[in-house]
Protein backbone atom coordinates (compact mmCIF):
# COMPACT_ATOMS: atom_id res chain seq x y z
CA UNK A 1 0.00 0.00 0.00
CA UNK A 2 1.36 3.43 -1.01
CA UNK A 3 2.13 6.36 1.70
CA UNK A 4 0.56 9.94 0.96
CA UNK A 5 2.21 12.70 1.71
CA UNK A 6 1.25 16.30 1.29
CA UNK A 7 3.29 19.13 1.10
CA UNK A 8 1.92 22.52 2.57
CA UNK A 9 2.81 25.74 4.44
CA UNK A 10 0.63 28.58 5.10
CA UNK A 11 3.04 31.08 3.41
CA UNK A 12 3.56 31.49 -0.24
CA UNK A 13 6.13 30.88 -2.53
CA UNK A 14 7.66 28.84 0.17
CA UNK A 15 8.43 25.80 -2.63
CA UNK A 16 5.44 24.03 -2.56
CA UNK A 17 4.91 22.83 -5.95
CA UNK A 18 8.97 22.96 -6.60
CA UNK A 19 9.15 20.17 -3.67
CA UNK A 20 6.71 18.12 -5.14
CA UNK A 21 7.43 18.08 -8.01
CA UNK A 22 11.10 17.35 -7.83
CA UNK A 23 10.50 14.95 -4.86
CA UNK A 24 7.87 13.19 -7.26
CA UNK A 25 10.88 13.11 -9.77
CA UNK A 26 13.27 11.71 -7.47
CA UNK A 27 11.33 8.80 -6.44
CA UNK A 28 10.93 7.90 -9.81
CA UNK A 29 13.82 7.88 -10.65
CA UNK A 30 14.65 5.43 -7.70
CA UNK A 31 11.95 2.90 -9.68
CA UNK A 32 9.22 3.99 -7.38
CA UNK A 33 5.42 4.67 -8.55
CA UNK A 34 4.59 8.21 -8.12
CA UNK A 35 1.56 10.35 -8.59
CA UNK A 36 1.40 13.84 -7.98
CA UNK A 37 -1.88 15.50 -6.85
CA UNK A 38 -2.23 19.01 -7.68
CA UNK A 39 -4.10 20.35 -5.26
CA UNK A 40 -4.52 24.75 -5.84
CA UNK A 41 -6.76 25.93 -8.22
CA UNK A 42 -3.70 28.09 -9.44
CA UNK A 43 -2.67 24.68 -11.30
CA UNK A 44 1.05 25.95 -10.88
CA UNK A 45 2.12 21.96 -10.75
CA UNK A 46 -0.07 21.39 -13.64
CA UNK A 47 1.47 23.51 -15.42
CA UNK A 48 5.36 23.18 -14.32
CA UNK A 49 4.89 19.67 -15.92
CA UNK A 50 3.59 21.03 -19.25
CA UNK A 51 -0.37 21.17 -19.84
CA UNK A 52 -2.34 23.76 -19.94
CA UNK A 53 -4.54 24.14 -16.71
CA UNK A 54 -7.61 25.74 -18.26
CA UNK A 55 -7.23 22.87 -21.25
CA UNK A 56 -7.95 20.01 -18.76
CA UNK A 57 -11.00 18.55 -18.09
CA UNK A 58 -10.45 15.74 -15.98
CA UNK A 59 -8.85 17.29 -12.94
CA UNK A 60 -9.24 16.80 -9.33
CA UNK A 61 -11.92 19.17 -9.61
CA UNK A 62 -13.90 16.51 -11.14
CA UNK A 63 -13.25 13.66 -8.80
CA UNK A 64 -14.48 15.66 -6.08
CA UNK A 65 -18.06 16.24 -7.64
CA UNK A 66 -18.61 12.73 -8.63
CA UNK A 67 -17.35 12.01 -4.82
CA UNK A 68 -19.81 14.30 -3.77
CA UNK A 69 -23.11 13.58 -5.96
CA UNK A 70 -22.11 10.20 -7.66
CA UNK A 71 -20.04 8.10 -5.65
CA UNK A 72 -20.47 5.13 -7.74
CA UNK A 73 -19.02 6.76 -10.86
CA UNK A 74 -15.32 7.54 -9.14
CA UNK A 75 -14.15 4.41 -9.91
CA UNK A 76 -14.88 5.44 -13.84
CA UNK A 77 -13.37 8.44 -13.58
CA UNK A 78 -10.26 7.86 -12.15
CA UNK A 79 -8.24 6.26 -14.52
CA UNK A 80 -9.56 8.79 -17.39
CA UNK A 81 -8.19 11.73 -14.74
CA UNK A 82 -4.43 10.26 -14.92
CA UNK A 83 -1.97 11.93 -16.90
CA UNK A 84 1.22 10.45 -17.32
CA UNK A 85 3.81 13.16 -17.40
CA UNK A 86 7.32 13.03 -19.33
CA UNK A 87 9.44 12.93 -16.44
CA UNK A 88 8.23 9.90 -15.16
CA UNK A 89 5.09 10.48 -12.71
CA UNK A 90 1.31 10.37 -13.30
CA UNK A 91 -0.35 13.79 -12.22
CA UNK A 92 -3.85 14.45 -11.28
CA UNK A 93 -4.26 17.91 -12.97
CA UNK A 94 -5.83 20.83 -11.75
CA UNK A 95 -7.15 24.33 -12.42
CA UNK A 96 -9.91 27.39 -11.66
CA UNK A 97 -12.67 24.35 -11.00
CA UNK A 98 -11.56 23.54 -8.14
CA UNK A 99 -12.58 26.59 -6.98
CA UNK A 100 -15.88 25.68 -7.32
CA UNK A 101 -15.37 22.25 -6.04
CA UNK A 102 -14.06 24.19 -2.74
CA UNK A 103 -17.33 25.63 -2.79
CA UNK A 104 -19.52 23.10 -3.26
CA UNK A 105 -17.47 21.40 -0.02
CA UNK A 106 -18.31 24.28 1.77
CA UNK A 107 -21.44 24.16 1.09
CA UNK A 108 -21.95 20.64 1.87
CA UNK A 109 -19.58 21.70 5.52
CA UNK A 110 -22.15 24.39 6.01
CA UNK A 111 -25.50 21.59 5.86
CA UNK A 112 -23.50 18.80 7.88
CA UNK A 113 -23.59 20.77 10.92
CA UNK A 114 -27.59 20.08 10.92
CA UNK A 115 -27.54 16.19 10.31
CA UNK A 116 -26.16 12.96 11.41
CA UNK A 117 -24.39 11.44 8.55
CA UNK A 118 -21.96 8.85 7.83
CA UNK A 119 -18.62 9.63 8.94
CA UNK A 120 -17.06 9.08 6.04
CA UNK A 121 -18.75 10.85 4.34
CA UNK A 122 -17.73 14.53 5.74
CA UNK A 123 -17.05 17.08 3.37
CA UNK A 124 -13.09 16.58 4.97
CA UNK A 125 -12.82 13.51 3.58
CA UNK A 126 -13.71 13.74 -0.04
CA UNK A 127 -10.32 13.58 -1.11
CA UNK A 128 -9.74 10.03 0.83
CA UNK A 129 -12.29 8.85 -0.77
CA UNK A 130 -10.22 9.36 -4.16
CA UNK A 131 -6.93 8.54 -2.19
CA UNK A 132 -8.01 5.23 -1.13
CA UNK A 133 -8.99 3.97 -4.43
CA UNK A 134 -5.40 5.03 -5.71
CA UNK A 135 -3.11 3.99 -3.34
CA UNK A 136 -2.36 0.20 -4.24
CA UNK A 137 -1.38 1.20 -7.77
CA UNK A 138 1.20 3.61 -6.80
CA UNK A 139 4.33 3.63 -3.97
CA UNK A 140 4.02 7.01 -3.08
CA UNK A 141 1.17 9.67 -3.71
CA UNK A 142 2.29 13.38 -3.32
CA UNK A 143 -0.13 15.90 -3.19
CA UNK A 144 0.62 19.99 -3.55
CA UNK A 145 -1.98 22.09 -1.80
CA UNK A 146 -2.80 25.79 -2.15
CA UNK A 147 -3.04 28.34 0.00
CA UNK A 148 -6.52 30.45 -0.33
CA UNK A 149 -8.71 27.05 0.30
CA UNK A 150 -8.41 26.13 3.73
CA UNK A 151 -11.08 23.14 2.99
CA UNK A 152 -9.11 21.58 0.29
CA UNK A 153 -5.72 21.30 2.84
CA UNK A 154 -7.83 19.68 5.40
CA UNK A 155 -8.89 17.27 2.85
CA UNK A 156 -5.58 16.66 1.67
CA UNK A 157 -4.19 16.35 4.58
CA UNK A 158 -7.34 13.73 6.33
CA UNK A 159 -5.95 11.78 2.98
CA UNK A 160 -2.53 12.07 3.91
CA UNK A 161 -0.04 9.57 6.04
CA UNK A 162 2.71 12.52 6.89
CA UNK A 163 3.17 15.88 5.49
CA UNK A 164 5.95 17.49 4.57
CA UNK A 165 6.72 21.73 5.41
CA UNK A 166 8.80 23.41 3.19
CA UNK A 167 10.14 26.76 4.91
CA UNK A 168 12.10 29.21 2.43
CA UNK A 169 15.27 29.95 4.01
CA UNK A 170 14.98 33.16 5.11
CA UNK A 171 14.15 34.84 8.78
CA UNK A 172 10.81 35.67 8.15
CA UNK A 173 9.35 32.80 6.43
CA UNK A 174 9.59 30.46 9.33
CA UNK A 175 6.51 32.30 10.62
CA UNK A 176 4.35 30.06 8.57
CA UNK A 177 5.20 26.77 10.72
CA UNK A 178 2.55 27.06 13.77
CA UNK A 179 -0.56 27.44 11.64
CA UNK A 180 0.45 24.39 10.07
CA UNK A 181 1.16 22.26 13.00
CA UNK A 182 -2.29 23.84 14.33
CA UNK A 183 -3.80 22.38 11.42
CA UNK A 184 -2.07 19.07 11.44
CA UNK A 185 -3.34 18.41 15.07
CA UNK A 186 -6.53 19.72 14.38
CA UNK A 187 -6.83 17.27 11.57
CA UNK A 188 -5.49 14.49 13.15
CA UNK A 189 -7.47 14.46 16.07
CA UNK A 190 -10.59 15.02 14.22
CA UNK A 191 -10.52 13.02 10.59
CA UNK A 192 -7.40 10.79 10.44
CA UNK A 193 -5.61 9.88 13.38
CA UNK A 194 -2.49 8.15 11.33
CA UNK A 195 -1.76 11.84 10.11
CA UNK A 196 2.61 12.45 11.36
CA UNK A 197 4.70 15.40 10.33
CA UNK A 198 7.62 13.44 7.64
CA UNK A 199 9.58 17.11 8.48
CA UNK A 200 10.32 20.33 7.90
CA UNK A 201 12.51 21.01 4.81
CA UNK A 202 14.49 24.35 4.42
CA UNK A 203 14.37 25.44 0.54
CA UNK A 204 16.01 28.04 -1.50
CA UNK A 205 19.35 27.69 1.10
CA UNK A 206 22.22 29.74 -0.03
CA UNK A 207 24.56 28.69 2.54
CA UNK A 208 27.02 31.64 2.47
CA UNK A 209 24.63 34.64 4.04
CA UNK A 210 24.51 34.13 8.01
CA UNK A 211 20.69 34.57 7.53
CA UNK A 212 20.22 31.24 6.32
CA UNK A 213 22.51 29.62 8.98
CA UNK A 214 20.31 31.26 11.64
CA UNK A 215 17.18 29.80 9.93
CA UNK A 216 18.71 26.68 9.66
CA UNK A 217 19.23 26.92 13.39
CA UNK A 218 16.68 28.89 14.96
CA UNK A 219 14.05 25.67 12.84
CA UNK A 220 15.78 23.13 14.88
CA UNK A 221 16.28 24.63 18.13
CA UNK A 222 12.34 25.70 17.95
CA UNK A 223 10.65 22.77 16.57
CA UNK A 224 13.69 20.50 16.35
CA UNK A 225 11.96 18.37 18.94
CA UNK A 226 8.95 17.85 17.99
CA UNK A 227 9.88 17.82 14.62
CA UNK A 228 12.48 16.62 12.29
CA UNK A 229 14.43 19.09 10.17
CA UNK A 230 15.98 17.28 7.10
CA UNK A 231 18.92 16.67 6.71
CA UNK A 232 19.94 18.60 3.36
CA UNK A 233 18.15 21.83 2.60
CA UNK A 234 17.28 22.50 -0.88
CA UNK A 235 19.75 24.51 -2.31
CA UNK A 236 18.60 28.56 -4.42
CA UNK A 237 19.93 27.61 -7.98
CA UNK A 238 18.48 29.96 -10.96
CA UNK A 239 18.24 26.41 -12.91
CA UNK A 240 15.21 25.38 -10.06
CA UNK A 241 13.12 28.04 -11.21
CA UNK A 242 14.07 27.65 -14.78
CA UNK A 243 12.69 23.83 -14.95
CA UNK A 244 8.86 24.56 -14.58
CA UNK A 245 9.01 26.63 -18.40
CA UNK A 246 10.72 23.49 -19.68
CA UNK A 247 8.15 20.82 -18.06
CA UNK A 248 11.03 19.25 -16.26
CA UNK A 249 12.29 18.81 -12.98
CA UNK A 250 15.65 19.95 -12.00
CA UNK A 251 16.65 16.26 -11.63
CA UNK A 252 16.39 15.88 -15.22
CA UNK A 253 17.06 19.79 -16.44
CA UNK A 254 20.19 19.87 -14.86
CA UNK A 255 21.48 16.61 -13.03
CA UNK A 256 24.47 17.18 -11.46
CA UNK A 257 23.10 20.70 -9.85
CA UNK A 258 23.40 20.44 -6.05
CA UNK A 259 19.36 21.03 -5.65
CA UNK A 260 18.96 18.02 -7.77
CA UNK A 261 21.08 15.80 -5.65
CA UNK A 262 19.56 17.60 -2.40
CA UNK A 263 16.47 16.06 -4.10
CA UNK A 264 17.40 12.58 -4.15
CA UNK A 265 18.48 12.82 -0.79
CA UNK A 266 14.85 14.13 0.00
CA UNK A 267 13.49 10.79 -1.32
CA UNK A 268 15.88 8.86 0.37
CA UNK A 269 14.58 10.00 3.75
CA UNK A 270 11.04 9.78 2.39
CA UNK A 271 11.52 6.42 1.11
CA UNK A 272 12.64 5.77 5.00
CA UNK A 273 9.43 6.95 6.65
CA UNK A 274 7.99 3.97 8.28
N1 LIG B 1 15.51 25.94 -4.89
C1 LIG B 1 15.05 26.98 -5.60
N2 LIG B 1 15.90 27.83 -6.23
C2 LIG B 1 15.44 28.88 -6.95
N3 LIG B 1 14.13 29.17 -7.11
C3 LIG B 1 13.24 28.36 -6.51
C4 LIG B 1 13.64 27.23 -5.73
N4 LIG B 1 12.52 26.63 -5.25
C5 LIG B 1 11.48 27.33 -5.73
N5 LIG B 1 11.90 28.37 -6.47
C6 LIG B 1 11.06 29.39 -7.14
O1 LIG B 1 10.36 30.11 -6.14
C7 LIG B 1 9.04 30.42 -6.58
C8 LIG B 1 8.03 29.84 -5.59
O2 LIG B 1 8.13 28.43 -5.60
P1 LIG B 1 6.84 27.51 -5.59
O3 LIG B 1 5.89 27.93 -6.67
O4 LIG B 1 7.30 26.10 -5.57
O5 LIG B 1 6.22 27.92 -4.18
P2 LIG B 1 4.77 27.59 -3.60
O6 LIG B 1 4.93 27.54 -2.13
O7 LIG B 1 4.21 26.39 -4.26
O8 LIG B 1 3.97 28.88 -4.08
P3 LIG B 1 2.37 29.15 -3.91
O9 LIG B 1 2.21 29.64 -2.51
O10 LIG B 1 2.10 30.21 -4.94
O11 LIG B 1 1.65 27.87 -4.17
C9 LIG B 1 8.90 29.83 -7.98
O12 LIG B 1 9.18 30.83 -8.91
C10 LIG B 1 9.99 28.75 -8.03
O13 LIG B 1 10.48 28.52 -9.33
Amino acid sequence: MGKILSITNSKGGVGKTTTTLNLGAALADEGQRVLLIDNDPQGNLTAALGYTPTEQKQTLSKLLLAVVDAPEDLELHIPRSILHTGIGVDLIAANRRLADAAARLQVMQLSQYNSVGDADRTCEKMTDSITALLRDSYDFIIIDCGLKYELLTVNALAASDYCIIPVQSHFLASEGIPDVLDMVRSVKSKFNPRLEIAGILLTMYQSRPQLCHSVRSSVGEVYGDNCHVFERPIEYSIKVAECPAAGQSILSYEPKNPAAASYRSLAEEVRRLG
